[in-house]
Order: C-alpha cells, then sequence, then structure tokens
C-alpha cells in the first residue's frame, strides 16, 4: 500500500487545547436555523428485503441519511461500541499518549491518538480529541496493532466487530447507490472496493467548551470517503451540515447511524451525489463522543467518474487524478479549512 503519511509532516506538534483560540467566533449569520426538511431516515432491513419506498427515500438521500434496523447494530451493540470510545477517552493522558499519531517526533501518521496536522503557525485548532485507526487493510498484518488500545480490555474485539457489522451495513447501501445510478453491475460499488482499500475508523471526543461561540468542535469540511458512517452519542447534538449556504443541525435519531456522502462518492457518480459539507460545534453542558468509519479506496486507484455516468449530454465533472495524490491535497486543505474537491471539478 502506498503510504501518504510520509507527507504528515507538521510545524510544531499540535498542544491539547485548554482555552479556546480567540480569534475564531462564529459570524451571526453562521448560526444554524432549522432544518427545512428532514434527513431520511431509512429502515435498512426493510431495504435489504427490496422495498421500492426504501429505495426511493435513499435516491432523495443525495448526501446524508439516517439509517436504522440495521442487523448486527442493535442498541446493546451499539452501547458497548459507544462504551469503549467513552472509556478510552477518559484514560489519563499519559496512558491515551501511549498510542500516539506522532511518529518519530515530527510527523503525524494515519494511525494514532492526537490532534490533525498543523501546517500554519497561526491555524485554528479544532476542540476535540482523536483516535484514528485503520481497521480495514489487506492484509491485515498492515493494522498497527500498536496504536490499538489495549484499555479498555474489549476495545480491541469490538472495533473489530463493529467493523465487520458495519462492512455488511455499507455494502448493502453500496448495492442500493449502484441500482440508483443505474449502473449494470449491481456490485460494482463493492468490487470497487477491493483488497487494498482503506477503511479508517475515527474516535472523536468533543470536551465541553466553555466558550461555545468561539471554537469549532470540528471545522468545516468535506469527508475524503465513499460514504462515511458516523454513530454518535445519543446525548449531544452537535453535528450540522450546510445547504445553500445555510447550517443546519443534524438531529440525533436514537439507535441510527449517519451515513453521508464523501468526495469519492461524489467524483465516482460524476456529481448525482453530493460530498456533504459538515462541522461539529462545542457545547457548554455536554461533551460529544462519535464513531465514524471512512470508507476509501486502495491509494493506487486512478479516481474518476465511473464511465457509465458520463457521456454525451454530461461530461465528466471531475478530472481524473490518483487518490493517493488527492488525498494529499485532502489533507492540506482540510488543515486550512478549503475543500480539495473544489479544486478537482472541471
Ligand atoms: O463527530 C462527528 O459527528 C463528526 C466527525 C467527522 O465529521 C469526521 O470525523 O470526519
Ligand atoms: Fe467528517
Amino acid at each position: 500500500m502506498a503510504s501518504y503519511d510520509q507527507q504528515f509532516k507538521v510545524l510544531e506538534v499540535p498542544p491539547i487545547v485548554q482555552e479556546p483560540p480567540s480569534q475564531y467566533v462564529l459570524p451571526e449569520q453562521d448560526r444554524p436555523a432549522e432544518m427545512p426538511e428532514p434527513i431520511p431516515i431509512i429502515d435498512l432491513s426493510r431495504l435489504s428485503a427490496g422495498s421500492a419506498e426504501e429505495l426511493d427515500k435513499l435516491r432523495s438521500a443525495l448526501e446524508i441519511l439516517a439509517v436504522g434496523h440495521v442487523h448486527g447494530m442493535e442498541p446493546s451493540f451499539l452501547a458497548q461500541a459507544m462504551k469503549v470510545t467513552r472509556e478510552f477517552f477518559n484514560l489519563p493522558l499519559e496512558e491515551k499518549h501511549k498510542y500516539s499519531n506522532i511518529v518519530d517526533g515530527e510527523k503525524l501518521g494515519m494511525d494514532g491518538y492526537g490532534n490533525d496536522m498543523v501546517v500554519k503557525e497561526n491555524q485554528v485548532l479544532d476542540w476535540n480529541d482523536r483516535l484514528n485507526l485503520l481497521v480495514e487493510v489487506e492484509p491485515e498484518s498492515l493494522r498497527t496493532y500498536r496504536l490499538w488500545p489495549t484499555q479498555p480490555p474489549s476495545f480491541r474485539d469490538i472495533l473489530s466487530e463493529y467493523t465487520v457489522r458495519c462492512k455488511a451495513a455499507a455494502n448493502l447501501v453500496f448495492r442500493n447507490m449502484a441500482k440508483i445510478l443505474n449502473l449494470q453491475e449491481e456490485e460494482h460499488l463493492v468490487n470497487m472496493i477491493g483488497d487494498n482499500s482503506i477503511t479508517q475508523a475515527i474516535f472523536n471526543y468533543y470536551p465541553q467548551c466553555p466558550k461555545p461561540d468561539h471554537v469549532l468542535g470540528l471545522k468545516a469540511h468535506t469527508d475524503g470517503s465513499i460514504i462515511t458512517v458516523n454513530f454518535a452519542d445519543a446525548h449531544a447534538e452537535g453535528l450540522q451540515l450546510l445547504k445553500n449556504g445555510v447550517w443546519y443541525n443534524v438531529p440525533i435519531v436514537p439507535n441510527a447511524l449517519v451515513m453521508n456522502i464523501g468526495d469519492i462518492m461524489e467524483i465516482l457518480s460524476n456529481g448525482f451525489f453530493k460530498s456533504l459539507v459538515h462541522r461539529v460545534v462545542t457545547n457548554a453542558e455536554k461533551e460529544r463522543l462519535s464513531l465514524v468509519l471512512v470508507y476509501s479506496l486502495d491509494l493506487e486507484t486512478e479516481l474518476e467518474p465511473v464511465s457509465e455516468m458520463v457521456d454525451d449530454k454530461r461530461p465528466a465533472r471531475y478530472m481524473k487524478i490518483k487518490l493517493n495524490d488527492y488525498m494529499e491535497k485532502y489533507h492540506d486543505t482540510y488543515a486550512t479549512g478549503t475543500l480539495a474537491i473544489e479544486g478537482v471539478k472541471i
């Protein structure tokens, strides 16, 4: 597997922020509004049984959807996954630092605990703590188990199990998306996610913030994924999406997973599906936890719209680029708060 972690040079080791940076205040027009229409909630068991109604809902969900009744993701299992997430972040800092994402004291690896890359001296940092782990890379030995927490003791097993169960749900959605795109092969997207494709688990912790108007939990971004599956703690809202220039709160649907479209899917579908611009706001009273799985492809993939999505009437709207090169741009733009996908639009 090609590695782009060599490019993760940092100017300084990002500190775990204690005080919100003062240079950033959410502008008035940036405050969230009520969503004009709720995000579609899809019953995955009915979709799997071939329900036309659920497929229609998926068709209408161009950027984001919530999925409930996910086989294997029963409330008790989801609660276990959230429990180990919380227990990890509750560990003393010295313990968490054993899994640090800093490699050789000077660059950030893809895996591990810590903050994101800092590329500018005056960069506004996010009010969150992260643990990133590659969960699916073949051969499995490429998993960096050294950085997989052993505390709490069930952490590894639950993450492995969560990954397997979530993949089944993601594949079901990929098959139905292929149907919606009228791709000849229903397995087209599933097959693209071959042996060397990467899936990253991101554990996010957003502590309570004394000045929620002054700092974001996570700055506005799109995900560099095909889709992202987000499971958030039921008690703390905070995820927001941008639609037609307006920010909206994404409501928490208990025991459901939120799936959002990422850049890769927007490109593959030649713009039919839209990569969701989203961010997380902080909260003075409540902390937020989320467990996110980011589905990607082999970094050697030449990323471009699927040929069936391109014709004379709909020429390719994105230029061809190797995924590895795209991710390099993605990480640079992410850190500075701009969007990589804008740079590959024709
Ligand atoms: O915490 C969340 O719900 C969102 C996390 C997110 O957008 C990400 O990790 O890319
Ligand atoms: Fe995201």
